[in-house]
């Protein structure tokens, strides 16, 4: 009888407990939910993943289709729909497509909200005074003096006491090198138990950092990594001894909070990497909150992001107790050196007649043009082919992998001419391109001019500041009005391009 009552008293118990739970959960809930609203996180960017864990493939909103054209071929699911950039993937491919550190002219822009802290910046790494082998998988690395950002950023996310920082500088510029530095500075191995952890939004994003850091540490054997990415399982009942864990957020909640395999109070550098991505990619910045609660208030964040934006920089104040603040501006593209065109057609068979043209009378190095759709692309790209040319195909439905086989095949010159979507908005660098077709004049969802997808599809920055050709095709009253607006907005003339100025066109491509 004893033995029946304390176990109703302890089944009660338990009920009242996990009633307990559950609403001081809800509270939670409506108070992260609360707090993103008020950030107004993750609105709008479309770009979703419905599995927070999963590897960031396509997710392409539904939008109105364009161009469709007699003898296209059959529609493939989600062909005809505007295709948009994935911030995950564009962010990985332009991780790999890399071959180094980009440089910038520009200055970095430095703000302490505590004008007491120390700020100082350093011209090589020895004046870091890290841990010998440390120093060695630096230089190992290759890595002779640190980039302009961390110049500034390694005095002060190696300082003591630690100091909170949010970094924002374009991609390329050696952000993730920074931060692992500090990270594998800041464990001490003989603690058996995460110190570090650092949240990526995707599978692959984490994966890549995880390689710098294990090339980084290379001669620090006794720090080990673990990643916390789809996959990983750990056994019922298991503490993780690791000294650093690299994962997702979805994962890293599961570990820290759901099974307690490790504390996150005894972490003491928290580090949320590609902040702007994470927050276009749903459930993460719950996620991410939901973590950064369970931290204890001595904990060292950082925070680094490639853009600036309002939402980012938010979200960045919200995680980010007293940070300094460091930034360096993006090199900004400019058309100053692009000859810019347009060429009136009625219908999508002339914008193929006008290409057909255009490489009549230009000498071409390799061109890339722009579609709308993947179905617009895949009709081009059947018909270029059919005419004799080599052409290549880059749209939403190849994986990241494609893509990078794709990319590599057009900066080989194995292909003259390469037909992409929006997912290669930006960030292309081929030196070797001087001519860029809108077959579709870019767009925002509403159907307006998107100025700046046209900046970053034609324009050139500094380093690849070679003359250039665009050519616009316009095909109606609306794609007119686009060209106008984009014309206005960049005060520079996109002239007619007809049989009277072809031989002009000669001369610039040749
Ligand atoms: N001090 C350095 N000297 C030489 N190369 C460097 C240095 N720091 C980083 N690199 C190299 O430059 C490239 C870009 O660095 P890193 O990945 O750290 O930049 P990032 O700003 O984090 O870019 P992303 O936002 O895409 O991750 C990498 O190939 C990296 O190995």
């Amino acid at each position: 009888m004893a033995d029946t009552a304390t176990e109703s008293t302890n089944a009660s118990a338990a009920t009242a407990a996990a009633a307990a739970t559950n609403w001081v959960q809800k509270t939670e809930d409506q108070e992260i939910s609360n707090l993103v609203d008020s950030l107004a996180i993750g609105k709008d960017k479309g770009s979703g993943e419905s599995n927070p864990e999963a590897s960031g493939e396509a997710a392409e909103p539904a939008a109105p289709a364009v161009n469709g054209s007699a003898g296209s071929p059959p529609s493939v699911a989600g062909s005809e729909e505007i295709e948009t950039v994935n911030p995950a993937d564009a962010s990985l491919l332009m991780k790999i497509i890399r071959k180094g550190l980009v440089e910038s002219k520009l200055d970095l822009e430095v703000q302490r909200k505590d004008p007491s802290s120390p700020l100082h910046s350093v011209k090589s790494f020895e004046a870091l005074h890290l841990k010998p082998e440390l120093l060695q998988g630096v230089y190992a690395m290759g890595f002779n003096a640190p980039s302009k950002i961390q110049e500034t950023a390694l005095p002060t996310l190696l300082a003591d006491p630690p100091q909170n920082m949010i970094a924002q500088s374009q991609s390329g510029t050696g952000k993730t090198a920074a931060f692992v530095l500090a990270m594998l500075s800041r464990v001490d191995p003989r603690k058996p138990y995460p110190q570090v952890i650092c949240l990526s939004p995707t599978y692959e994003l984490a994966i890549q950092t995880g390689e710098v850091a294990a090339k980084m540490a290379k001669f620090c054997k006794e720090i080990k990594l673990r990643f916390a990415v789809r996959g990983e399982e750990l056994p019922k009942g298991k503490k993780i001894t690791d000294h650093i864990i690299i994962g997702t957020p979805g994962k890293l909640m599961d570990w820290g909070i759901k099974f307690r395999a490790f504390d996150l109070r005894k972490i003491s550098v928290f580090v949320l990497d590609e902040a702007d991505v994470m927050i276009a990619t749903q459930g993460h910045q719950d996620q991410c909150i939901r973590i950064h609660k369970q931290l204890s208030s001595s904990c060292q964040m950082m925070f680094f992001s490639a853009t600036y934006e309002k939402e980012v920089m938010e979200f960045a104040e919200y995680i980010v107790p007293n940070p300094i603040i460091i930034r360096l501006a993006r090199e900004q593209e400019s058309l100053d050196n692009i000859k810019q065109y347009y060429v009136k057609c009625k219908n999508q068979d002339e914008k193929y007649q006008a290409i057909s043209n255009i490489y009549g009378v230009i000498t071409v190095g390799q061109a890339i043009i722009f579609c709308h759709t993947r179905k617009t692309a895949g009709w081009l790209s059947g018909k270029m082919t059919q005419d004799g040319h080599s052409v290549a195909v880059l749209s939403g439905e190849l994986t990241v992998e494609q893509r990078l086989a794709v990319l590599d095949r057009f900066r080989a010159g194995l292909e003259k001419v390469l037909i992409t979507t929006n997912v290669l908005s930006r960030g292309i660098d081929v030196e070797q391109v001087t001519i860029v077709v809108n077959f579709d004049l870019p767009m925002d969802q509403s159907g307006r001019a998107d100025c700046e997808t046209y900046l970053h599809r034609i324009g050139r920055t500094g380093r690849f500041g070679k003359n250039g050709i665009a050519i616009n095709l316009v095909d109606s009253d609306h794609s007119m009005e686009i060209c106008r607006t984009i014309e206005a907005h960049f005060q520079k003339k996109i002239q007619l391009l007809d049989a009277e100025n072809s031989d002009e066109i000669e001369k610039i491509g040749s």
